[in-house]
């Protein structure tokens, strides 16, 4: 999607490539209809004005808050205006990329009611929803407590003479803090709270809570509400009002509480429901399925910045080649850019795979089988863990390779950062969401031998043959082999796991000898995870990929796979599966993969089709006329709005002017 001045510094590359680049446009977007949703929603947003991303990092934190306020109730406007599908209206939203309250109203609080709610209740608070007549907010974490939801502290209390909860934030730690949207935008809190009926608690339920008024946004009576402060970055994620909310004895209807797992009848009686209660974590799971192609786009979006940058930038020579070397052609940046290339496009094709495994366990869920959703909460927890903590650091690195540049917010990358680097802590803490997956895999081993392990845990049913034969690898060419790869990272995470469950079975089963593995456990999770990501990426590539993108989709899985076989080569070889050998023939086949992707490098970004609107960098641009635009860019600057610096009279001038030696001096 060329919106450059037209002059292309980059044809040279782009006249390279040896793939099909619209088949892949394609691919990347997940179908011809998604792309071209994607396309007409991109230009749609880079063509209007009141989206412009311009001068964002130089915004006081009131401004840039009204101007995303400006910019969420435009999109809002615009979706209706043209009559948008809920597909190109989510499309919409993301193009204008500023995190606002949109994203917690429809990413949250509708899929927690609709996950949630009853029929009847669905029904009197879904239309109002979808209509933002009411806006709506995720209020789960608290001061004291985010990862440990049960020890929440909000209590809602039922009062059967009034037939209402009473909504209570009875200690500091229990104010609830961080939901995004609340601070300032929100109508209504999706709240997390004790259910308390006749002095008995219950533990954590839901409940919608009326928070400002429908005709003046004022705070409701005994509610306690406001943004939690400025958070870290220029820009990034400062445009969200994360908030803070108490209650002071609040009551609402008993109807507020989502009553599909869990009943309050009119006289005060506790009735769950035959469904599992983790149900009650449903918005988390949706979310996190969701991450993984969002990880997919941040990394993409850093990457694409790199590779185009690192091919524009020239530094040093050599005595055969005539003038100065593009950095791309240095084998160290090469592996230090390229892997997070494939890791782009394994993160899409692991994301597609994930949209399908959450449709269905959904499916199943509405047919009251509960079967998979212990894998699929492992898996959805254990990838929104790794492709975030990969995706954060990934940008951090794409900086770095952009040279001093990078550091500048003419780059994009900083800000990119700022937005992105949460997300390795909300919707759950990655330490904490790999423990989960490692506390699945304890109980899946424990119960192999009378239960067979199903989905991405399959693989653990083979771990007597998995522990016992080592890797076959004798030449480099045997490690082209997808079998033989996913041996290698099958029987790697089956040992670690192994390792860490047999330690603790020969233990006592405390509660500290668990927390003394919880660094082997976490690595063991990690394990599991990679597994999934390198599987899933080449199981996706086996199913209907065009031929004009396969051999390069390929050396992508290939280059993705082997890099991620080296990284960890410690963890393998401490296994015994692999040699050292097999590790250092693996790591020639890589740079052989290098040499695939570097003719390639320009247009495999490009396929991810991001405007120039979108990416905001001077050094990404389509057209790569990087100096140009970073000189001009300088002019901008609110700091040259003057010639001579406001400040000068006060502070520069005496100190030029005052002529007198310093009491320090030595002259
Ligand atoms: C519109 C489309 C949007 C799509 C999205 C796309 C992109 C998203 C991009 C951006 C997102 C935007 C904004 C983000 C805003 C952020 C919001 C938030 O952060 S909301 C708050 C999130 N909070 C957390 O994630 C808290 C983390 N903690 C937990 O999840 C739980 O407390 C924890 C750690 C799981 C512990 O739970 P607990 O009940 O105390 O205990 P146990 O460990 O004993 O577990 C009990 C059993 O339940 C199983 N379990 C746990 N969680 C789940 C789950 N989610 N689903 C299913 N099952 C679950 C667990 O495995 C145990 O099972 P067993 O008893 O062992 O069998
Ligand atoms: C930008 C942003 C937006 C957010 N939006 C929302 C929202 O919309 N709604 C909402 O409800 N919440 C939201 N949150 C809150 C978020 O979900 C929590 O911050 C997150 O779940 C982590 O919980 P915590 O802050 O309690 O961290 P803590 O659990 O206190 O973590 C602190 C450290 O302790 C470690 N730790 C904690 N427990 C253990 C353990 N058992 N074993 C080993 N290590 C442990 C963690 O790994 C971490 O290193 C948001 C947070 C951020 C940053």
């Amino acid at each position: 999607m060329q919106d450059g001045n037209g002059l292309d510094h980059l044809a040279g590359e782009r006249a390279m490539a040896q793939f099909d680049l619209q088949a892949m446009k394609v691919y990347l977007a997940g179908g011809q209809r998604e792309y071209e949703i994607s396309t007409k929603m991109a230009q749609l947003v880079a063509n209007d004005p009141v989206f412009s991303k311009e001068d964002r990092v130089r915004l006081a934190r009131k401004d840039l808050y009204k101007n995303s306020l400006r910019k969420a109730g435009h999109a809002w406007k615009t979706i209706l205006e043209k009559g948008l599908s809920e597909v190109e209206g989510l499309k919409l939203r993301h193009f204008v990329d500023e995190p606002t309250y949109t994203d917690l109203h429809w990413g949250m609080f509708i899929p927690a009611i609709k996950g949630q709610g009853t029929e009847e209740q669905q029904h009197k608070w879904l239309p109002l929803a979808y209509k933002m007549a009411i806006i709506g907010c995720y209020a789960q974490t608290e001061l004291g407590h985010g990862s440990n939801v049960q020890g929440l502290e909000t209590t809602a209390t039922f009062d059967p003479t009034t037939d209402e909860f009473i909504m209570h934030s009875p200690t500091v730690t229990s104010t609830k803090w961080w939901p995004g949207g609340l601070g300032k935008a929100s109508t209504h809190a999706l709240v997390y709270a004790r259910l308390i009926t006749d002095k008995k608690d219950h533990g954590i339920h839901a409940f919608i809570a009326p928070i400002r008024s429908l005709e003046d946004h004022t705070p409701l009576p005994n509610v306690t509400v406001g943004d939690i402060g400025v958070k870290f970055g220029n820009g990034g994620y400062n445009t969200m009002d994360n908030g803070f909310l108490r209650f002071d004895h609040v009551r609402i209807p008993r109807e507020n509480m989502l009553m599909r797992l869990a009943t309050v009848t009119k006289d005060g009686k506790y009735v769950r429901s035959n469904k599992p209660r983790q149900l009650g974590y449903g918005a988390m799971v949706f979310v996190r399925q969701g991450i993984v192609i969002d990880a997919s786009i941040y990394l993409s979006r850093a990457v694409t910045i790199a590779v185009r940058y690192s091919a524009v930038r020239r530094q040093f020579g050599n005595k055969d080649e005539p003038g100065e070397l593009q950095v791309i052609q240095y084998r160290t940046q090469q592996s230090r850019l390229f892997p997070l290339l494939a890791t782009a496009y394994a993160y899409r094709a692991v994301g597609f795979w994930m949209k399908s495994l959450y449709a269905d366990v959904m499916k199943r869920l509405n047919d009251n089988d509960f079967s998979t959703l212990p894998e699929v909460h492992a898996c959805t927890a254990g990838l929104k863990s790794i492709t975030t903590s990969v995706t954060a650091d990934g940008i951090e690195e794409c900086r770095k390779l952009c040279g001093g540049h990078g550091f500048l917010c003419a780059s994009g990358l900083p800000e990119l950062y700022a937005a992105y680097v949460p997300a390795c802590t909300y919707e759950g803490d990655n330490t904490i969401l790999l423990l989960q997956v490692a506390r699945f895999l304890l109980k899946t081993l424990s119960q192999v031998s009378k239960v067979r392990p199903v989905g991405t845990a399959a693989y653990l049913g083979n771990i007597k043959q998995l522990s016992t034969q080592n890797c076959k690898v004798s030449q480099g060419h045997d490690w082209l082999n997808t079998s033989v790869l996913l041996e290698a990272f099958e029987a790697r995470s089956a040992r670690q796991a192994a390792a860490v469950a047999l330690r603790l079975a020969k233990g006592s089963g405390s509660e500290a000898e668990f927390q003394e593995n919880t660094p082997e456990l976490v690595e063991s999770a990690r394990a599991h995870c990679q597994l999934i990501l390198v599987s899933k990426f080449i199981e996706q590539l086996q199913t209907g990929t065009p031929e004009g993108i396969r051999k390069q989709l390929e050396v992508l899985c290939y280059t993705y796979a082997f890099s991620q076989l080296i990284d960890n080569a410690g963890d393998f070889l401490a296994t015994g599966y692999v040699t050292g050998n097999q590790i250092a023939l693996a790591k020639e086949e890589l740079k052989h993969m290098f040499d695939k992707i570097r003719p390639n490098a320009v247009a495999l970004v490009d396929a991810f089709d991001h405007t120039d609107d979108y990416l905001g960098s001077a050094l990404g641009r389509y057209d790569g006329d990087v100096y140009t635009h970073l000189y001009k860019g300088a002019f901008k600057e609110s700091l040259n709005d003057t010639v001579v610096v406001d400040g000068y009279e006060e502070y520069l001038k005496p100190v030029l002017t005052q002529n007198l030696w310093a009491p320090h001096s030595k002259l």
